[in-house]
């Protein structure tokens, strides 16, 4: 019998127990094998998986099946490992999820062996109840993750080169970063008091433990802070807007870096292609109280009438390699190939964002990768077209020297700051238009 696909599974209700004898958090297994699929089979967003959930599934299970899926995406190529053993042949994708899903609760999570045996059996087609009961006992009794290359095991070879060539030894630190879950980093309103807990972080951000929830803190829907990693805040710090200016900020939504604007006192254009996401900026400013104004338009062909700006903000699409941390499921979906052409859009938005400066304008060029081509290789294009770069001195982000390059540019990795917790990767580059 060819093997269901999970997404079936998801809706079917067990596939083994007769009802009344449902192992105990089969739903949760069932929805994180629905997370899985969708990344490995159908390479679709985690997040977007997510949203696809049965609105029926309580918020208990639908956060335990993301923290069984996002171990999964981190540590996949050390649970092969592992698995690697126990198995004779290659199973069906979904048999194969659910064993990535049992050895990462038995290694990782801690789940009590009975219970991560238990349910994981559940929710195989039913003739690999056998072969999966079978290898995760195993797993159970002898499997281990001690001694393997795990950083290398657990990140794309394509990934592991470009690194390598970019940034030396460091991409050792750079993998084992992508091991863990991240600190949640907000912002805060200018004059408000920080959630208990949360700690100051040298260049503004407050940071509280990984695994805390947004919404469990006290001030959100009252729009005393955002979301935004200490990384994220800093390229719209280092355009040092006044109150008043005339800012452009490209490619915008969700809205951190337009509230940091806005929070600033600039007069904000925001600009974002998206129209799900365009909404989503709008009620950002609307539940922190911040003004701006949102223009649903793509970036590369706006021409707004007046005067230029006074400051741009670029914060192009990328392959978002810089915040694997926070989104596990990235290496599985990007391909080297991606990279060229998200280059080259970032390249023509750079172009359109060029025009929108009054002379002697600024500009902030960022992207949350960590690959050269999104970032340094941008600079020369950059110089070409007329703008000259404004270096960034390291006295500017105290704390942080360590992020800022010798040609003046920002380059933050999640090594860096490994003792408070790490960092998103982030290039930033500033300019100004004669
Ligand atoms: C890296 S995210 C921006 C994050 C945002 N600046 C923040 O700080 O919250 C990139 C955004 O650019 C949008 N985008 C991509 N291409 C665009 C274009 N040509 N014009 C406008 N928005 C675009 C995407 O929909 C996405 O919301």
């Amino acid at each position: 019998m060819p093997p269901r696909p999970p997404t079936a599974a998801l809706q079917r209700s067990p596939q083994r127990a007769s009802p009344g004898r449902q192992a105990p958090g089969v739903l949760t297994r069932n929805a994180a094998l629905a997370l899985l699929a969708a990344v490995f089979e159908r390479r679709r967003p985690i997040e977007e998986a997510l949203d696809a959930l049965p609105s029926t599934l309580e918020a208990r299970d639908r956060g335990a099946a993301h923290r069984i899926a996002a171990a999964v995406l981190r540590r996949a190529g050390s649970l092969d490992a592992v698995l690697e053993p126990f198995l004779r042949r290659e199973p069906p994708p979904v048999v194969r999820a659910a064993l990535r899903m049992g050895a990462a609760e038995l290694l990782l999570l801690g789940t009590p062996a009975h219970a991560a045996v238990a349910a994981t059996v559940e929710v195989v087609p039913r003739p690999f109840a056998g072969l999966v009961n079978a290898v995760l006992r195993k797993v159970a009794a002898e499997g281990s993750l001690e001694g393997l290359d795990a950083e290398r095991l657990d990140t794309p070879p394509w990934l592991w080169s470009a690194w390598h060539a970019a940034y030396g030894p460091a991409v050792r630190a750079i993998a084992r970063a992508h091991q863990v879950p991240a600190p949640l980093d907000i912002s805060l309103k200018p004059g408000v008091t920080p959630p208990e807990g949360a700690v100051e972080l040298p260049t503004g951000s407050w940071r509280l433990p990984a695994g805390t929830r947004a919404a469990d803190l006290p001030g959100l829907a009252e729009g005393q802070f955002w979301v935004q990693d200490a990384a994220a805040a800093l390229p719209a710090k280092l355009l040092a807007v006044k109150p008043g200016e005339r800012v452009a900020d490209l490619c915008a939504a969700p809205g951190g870096k337009t509230a940091q604007l806005a929070a600033a006192g600039a007069a904000v254009t925001a600009v974002e292609r998206d129209p799900r996401r365009a909404a989503r900026l709008r009620e950002n400013l609307a539940r922190l109280g911040l003004d701006a104004v949102v223009l649903e338009t793509d970036a590369a062909t706006w021409q707004p009438d007046g005067a230029g700006f006074d400051a741009v903000l670029l914060d192009a699409p990328c392959s978002a390699t810089g915040i694997i941390r926070r989104h596990p499921d990235i290496p599985h979906l990007k391909r080297q190939s991606d990279i060229t052409s998200l280059a080259e859009t970032q390249a023509r938005l750079l172009e359109q964002a060029i025009r929108l400066l009054r002379p002697g304008g600024r500009m902030v060029l960022a992207t949350c990768s960590l690959q050269p081509e999104e970032g340094e290789a941008h600079l020369a294009r950059a110089e070409a077209l007329g703008l000259v770069p404004d270096p960034i001195a390291p006295t500017e982000l105290p704390g942080l020297e360590e992020a800022v390059t010798p040609r003046g540019t920002l380059r933050t990795r999640p090594d860096l700051w490994a003792d408070r917790g790490g960092l998103d990767g982030f290039f930033a580059a500033r300019f100004r238009r004669l």
